[in-house]
This record gives structure tokens, sequence and C-alpha cells, in this order.
């Protein structure tokens, strides 16, 4: 789909970013947020995470938000998966405004709990069951053996959470995401607590799955890592320091793909990318920060 592409013209970058509209050449947003704020009352009084954000993804885009601890990506992702109310503006999800959490809308959290007294198996079948509707049971069983081969625990399938490791139930985590096959995947760090080479085979199982969905499917993900941001995104949201975080900065990735994560690195656009990013998170570090 033409829809998709992201041509050389597209490499642009833009500072304080508050048009719902993208540049970004894609036929249709999946997701719209409209000058949210969100603020929480503490003890303390009101606090202010995220203020006046406006950022609108594509069908079919890949978008990461990158930022320092604590500025607000979660809060962030939560008003889209419709876990968290915005205090003011609007998010649009495949056209409706959001409410609350619904099927369209698979989430991944970094310590998304299973359900403890299921099988891993179970804790999948069960999700499938409850997203999805019209299907066999046949068809259900193929979607969980497909998905936990794809994350390579099917031999662990009738373990429990509590028999796992963390990089496994992680890895269930994200089988269950995948196997409900919803249109918008919200990715909060899913790949934070896992080892180097598991991470890696994840990247290219989530763009197979992607590709498989004919770039149709929009991810959304929080990460700290500035290479998987890279590898997997079209376009990187950099995120201010909070309290009141905004939007620092958008770059896009016009890396073709498919990407080979041992050749993309030696890229010259690439590490221009690379170092422009790096440029954006670490330019306020200090001392006061360590
Ligand atoms: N329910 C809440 N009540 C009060 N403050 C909250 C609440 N949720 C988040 N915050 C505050 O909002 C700010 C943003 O938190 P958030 O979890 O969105 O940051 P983050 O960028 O995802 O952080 P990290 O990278 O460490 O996961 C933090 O200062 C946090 O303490």
């Amino acid at each position: 789909m033409s829809a998709i592409s992201l041509s050389p013209e597209n490499h642009t970058e833009t500072f304080h970013h508050h048009h719902a509209a993208p540049a970004n050449g894609y036929a249709t947003n999946s997701i719209e947020i409209n000058d949210v704020s969100v603020r929480f009352k503490t003890p303390k009084g009101v606090f202010t995470a995220v203020k006046d954000i406006s950022l609108a993804v594509g069908r079919g885009e890949i978008v990461s938000l990158i930022g320092h601890s604590g500025c607000g990506k979660s809060t962030l992702m939560n008003t889209i998966s419709g876990m968290v109310k915005p205090s003011s503006g609007s998010v649009i999800a495949n056209g409706n405004l959001v409410t609350k959490p619904g099927p369209d809308r698979g989430i991944v959290f970094q310590n998304y709990s299973l359900l403890p007294w299921l099988s891993v198996y179970q804790n999948i079948y069960q999700a499938i069951d409850a997203a999805i509707h019209g299907k066999t049971a046949t068809e259900k069983k193929a979607l969980v053996e497909n998905n936990l081969k794809m994350v390579k625990l099917w031999e662990h399938k009738d373990k429990l959470p509590g028999q796992l490791s963390g990089g496994m139930k992680q890895r269930v985590a994200i089988a269950r995401a995948f196997a409900i096959n919803p249109s918008i995947l919200l990715l909060d760090e899913p790949f934070g607590a896992l080892d180097a080479l598991t991470k890696s085979n994840l990247h290219v199982e989530l763009l197979k799955l992607w590709n498989l969905d004919n770039r149709e499917k929009t991810i959304v993900m929080v990460t700290h890592d500035i290479e998987e941001a890279i590898f997997l995104s079209d376009r990187v949201v950099v995120m201010n320091d909070g309290p009141a975080a905004s939007i620092k900065a958008i770059v896009d990735v016009p890396l073709p793909r498919p990407r080979n994560k041992k050749e993309i690195v030696h890229d010259p656009v690439y590490m221009g990318i690379h170092d422009k990013l790096l440029g954006f998170l670490v330019d306020k570090l200090s001392i006061n920060d360590l």
C-alpha cells in the first residue's frame, strides 16, 4: 500500500509539534491525540504529568516514544489504551473517542500480570476467547499454538506463570497480545526485561506480524532503547522531562524496509538518526541527574 510508504522527503523533524495532522503521507489516522493534558491529584496537590500533547499516528505506522524516566510516556500510552482519562483534550482511536479499554487496542506492559491460576496455554486461550468472537475452538487452538511457538514457549504451555522466568512471562504477554491481533498494538517497554538475543528475535517476529497484516497494524511503543526505536519505527517521538511533559522532537526514520539489524547500523542515515536521538536525550544530563 502506497499510503504507508515513507519517502525520504519525510525526513523532517518537528519541534514543538502541536498539530494533530501528520505530514507523514498516511491515508488515515489510526490514533489522534488532541491537546491532551493529564493531571493527577496527589496528596501534595495537582500534578501535571503531560501537557498539551498532540500527535497523530497513521494507520500502519510504527511510532516509538522515548524520554527520560518519569517523563510521562506510560501516561500518554494509557490515554490511548483508555486506562487514563485525559484531564483535557481527547484521544481518537480507529475513529472513536477513547473512553475505556477495548479489544481494538492490545496492550503489553513490562510487568503485565498473567492470571496466576491459569496455565500459559489457558492464559492465551482465555484472552482469545474473550476478545475474538466467531472463531471455532480449532481455530482458537491454532492461534494459541502459533503464537506460543512464535515466542518459543510451546514446550512450556502447561506451566503456571509462577513457574516461569521474568522473560518467559513477558513472552507469554507478548504472545497473548499478538494472538488477539488488535488493529492497534500498544507496547510499553515490552522487551525491556529480555536478553539481547530474545529481544532481537521478537523484534523480527513483531515486524513479521506487521507485514503479514499488510502493514495495517498500528504500533505505538515506549522504549528506552534508541537502537530498538530506530530499527522498528517510522517515527521516534522524543518527550521532554516532566512535570508537564510535552513533545520535544519528532524524528523520522526513512530507512527502507525490510531492515537488517546488522547492516543498518552502518548506514549513515541510521547513524545520523542515532546521534540526533542521543543528543536529545543526553543534552540535559548534568551531574545533578546522576
Ligand atoms: N496515578 C498517578 N498518580 C500520581 N502521579 C502519577 C500517576 N501516574 C503517573 N504519575 C506521575 O506522572 C509522571 C509520569 O509517569 P509515567 O509513568 O507516565 O512516566 P514514564 O515516562 O513512563 O516513566 P518510566 O520511563 O520510568 O516508566 C511521573 O512523575 C509519575 O510519578
